[in-house]
């Protein structure tokens, strides 16, 4: 039985143009455009100092706990524009990679950037690297290289699913996740929503910040004002 011990060669995935697009958005204006709830938790923070944006597709990875074969096996099928995300779990005791895996991903398969839902090691290296890297931790002990796990399958991480050819997006603030089907109507919205956070961020700076919301939404909520101390 090979369920769970398995590697998808192929993936559905979106245009180049399409997930280029994406690149000078910040994430937290295009997961507005989602209703708020595609972003990794916050858990899953950025370890590396890139100087831009990680934006790329997904290629999916399901590890057994602390186990790295099966990334060893998605880096050898990574390329231009991919980020190997995986799902490990849940497990925290283990580094999935460290900085040898890490300067192969960079400089041999010059992907678009990693994330973990689980530790990296070797981070006094890591940290100074300009690919984007992703992980809830890091810690001296090691993976082990024994499977099994999945490859290009759908995978829970950090409290979202992800496909295969899902478009990611990372900046300081973390990791979101565009559904590929979805990615045209997001992003026209979020070209819409970047320009109105700007706007509001100079009202906001200026002192011409419109904050009547705030009442109207109490008062529809049937909030009590009271005009005395506690
Ligand atoms: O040994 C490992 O599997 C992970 C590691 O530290 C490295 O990639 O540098
Ligand atoms: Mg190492």
């Amino acid at each position: 039985m090979s369920v769970g011990n398995r590697v998808f060669l192929k993936r559905d995935l979106p245009s180049k143009e399409l997930v280029e697009a994406f690149k000078e958005i910040p994430a937290a204006n295009i997961e507005d455009c989602m209703n708020r709830i595609f972003g990794l938790n916050p858990e899953i923070k950025l370890m590396s100092t890139p100087k831009q944006n990680m934006v790329g597709v997904a290629l999916t990875v399901k590890t057994r706990a602390g186990d790295n074969l099966m990334i060893h096996q998605a880096l050898e099928m990574a390329g231009e524009g991919d980020i190997i995300i995986v799902s490990n779990e849940g497990d925290r005791s283990r580094a999935l990679i460290g900085e040898v895996m890490a300067q192969y991903a960079q400089c041999t398969r010059k992907v678009a950037g990693l994330v973990f839902d689980g530790a990296i090691r070797d981070i006094d290296e890591i940290s100074k690297m300009p690919l984007s890297i992703y992980a809830s931790g890091y810690t001296p002990s090691g993976p082990f290289k024994e499977g099994p796990g999945e490859v290009n399958v759908p995978i829970a991480i950090g409290g979202v699913i992800v496909m295969p050819g899902d478009i990611l997006v990372g900046d300081s603030d973390g990791v979101i996740v565009i559904p590929k089907a979805d990615a045209e109507t997001v992003l026209a919205e979020a070209k819409i929503v970047c320009k109105k956070d700007a706007e509001k961020v100079q009202a906001a700076i200026h002192g011409t910040a419109n904050k009547n919301w705030v009442n109207e939404k109490l008062v529809k909520k049937e909030c009590e004002f009271i005009d005395k101390t506690y």
